[in-house]
C-alpha cells in the first residue's frame, strides 16, 4: 500500500534521513522505531508531505505522491497524526471529530453525523457534547484518531500515539488501534512504548542516526545487538549477553 523508496533529507550539514526504504502492505501494523533523533518525525513528514525529501520517492496505492502538499495526500486516503494533540479547545468533541469529516462531506450535517458515529465507534459517544478542552491526554489521543478516521483515511501515520499514557490506558489505546485494524485500516505507528509495538505490530523498522539499521518481528529486533546498541550504546549488548550469562 505505502512504498518508501531511498528518502533522504538533511538539514543545513545534518543527514537526518538517509536513503531510507520500507513497505507497508494494506491491512497490516507497520512500527518505526528508534531512539530519539534518530529521523523517525522527518520520515513522517516527508511521507504525509510536510517536507520535500532531498531524494527519493513515495508511492502510495500504486501512485507516486513524492512532494505533493498534505492535504492532497490526505484526500487520497493517507493522513498523519500528531504527538502532542491540539484540539480546537473551544469546540467540542464532535466538532472536532467533524473537523476531519468535512474533507469529503461539505454540508455541517453530514460531517456532524458522520462525526457521531466516528466518535461512538471510538468509545467516545458519552463524550461528544463537551468542549475538547476537558480531555484528559487519552481522551485528546482517542479524539486524535477519531478526526483521522472520519477523513476517511485508509492508512494512518500514528506518531507516538502512546506517549504520556498510563499503562491501562495505553491497553485502551491498543484494543482501539487492533478494532481499526480489522475494519479495514491500515497503520505505520512510531513507538517508543515496546509493549504497545509488540503486541501490534507484525513487523518494525528500525532507525539510527538517520539511517536503517534492521528490520523485522520486533520480538526479534529487541534480540538484535545493532539495535540493542542503537538504544544504549556501543558495547551494551555484548554487557547484557555477560550479565545474562553471570
Ligand atoms: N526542521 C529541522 N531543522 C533542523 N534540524 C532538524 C529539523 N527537524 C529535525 N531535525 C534534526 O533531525 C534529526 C532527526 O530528527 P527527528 O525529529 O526526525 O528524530 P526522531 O527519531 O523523530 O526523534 P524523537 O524520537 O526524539 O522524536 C535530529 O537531529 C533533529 O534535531
Amino acid at each position: 500500500m505505502l512504498e518508501v523508496r531511498n528518502l533522504s533529507k538533511s538539514f543545513g550539514g545534518l543527514q537526518a534521513v538517509s536513503d531510507v526504504s520500507l513497505d507497508v502492505p494494506e491491512g497490516s501494523i507497520v512500527g518505526l522505531l528508534g531512539p530519539n533523533g534518530a529521523g523517525k518525525t522527518t520520515c513522517f513528514t516527508m511521507i504525509a508531505g510536510f517536507t520535500k525529501p532531498n531524494a527519493g520517492s513515495v508511492t502510495f496505492e500504486g501512485k507516486d505522491i513524492t512532494g505533493l502538499p498534505p492535504h492532497q495526500i490526505c484526500a487520497r486516503g493517507m493522513i498523519r497524526t500528531f504527538q502532542i494533540v491540539q484540539p480546537f479547545a473551544g469546540l467540542t468533541v464532535q466538532e472536532n471529530i467533524a473537523v476531519g469529516a468535512y474533507l469529503h462531506h461539505h454540508e455541517r450535517q453530514e460531517a456532524m453525523a458522520l462525526a457521531r458515529d466516528v466518535g461512538k465507534r471510538l468509545g467516545m459517544g458519552n463524550m461528544l457534547d463537551r468542549p475538547a478542552s476537558s480531555l484528559t491526554i487519552a481522551g485528546r489521543k482517542r479524539l486524535e484518531l477519531a478526526r483521522a478516521l472520519a477523513t476517511g483515511a485508509k492508512l494512518l501515520l500514528l506518531d507516538e500515539v502512546m506517549a504520556g499514557l498510563i499503562p491501562s490506558e495505553i491497553n485502551e489505546i491498543v484494543g482501539i488501534i487492533r478494532q481499526i485494524r480489522e475494519e479495514g485500516h491500515t497503520f505505520l505507528m512510531i513507538e517508543h512504548v515496546m509493549q504497545a509495538v509488540m503486541s501490534l505490530a507484525e513487523t518494525a523498522y528500525v532507525l539510527n542516526q538517520g539511517k536503517l539499521i534492521a528490520h523485522g518481528p520486533p520480538r526479534d529486533l529487541v534480540k538484535d545487538a545493532s539495535v540493542v546498541e542503537a538504544y544504549l550504546g556501543h558495547g551494551a549488548a555484548a554487557r547484557l549477553q555477560d550479565e545474562h550469562h553471570a
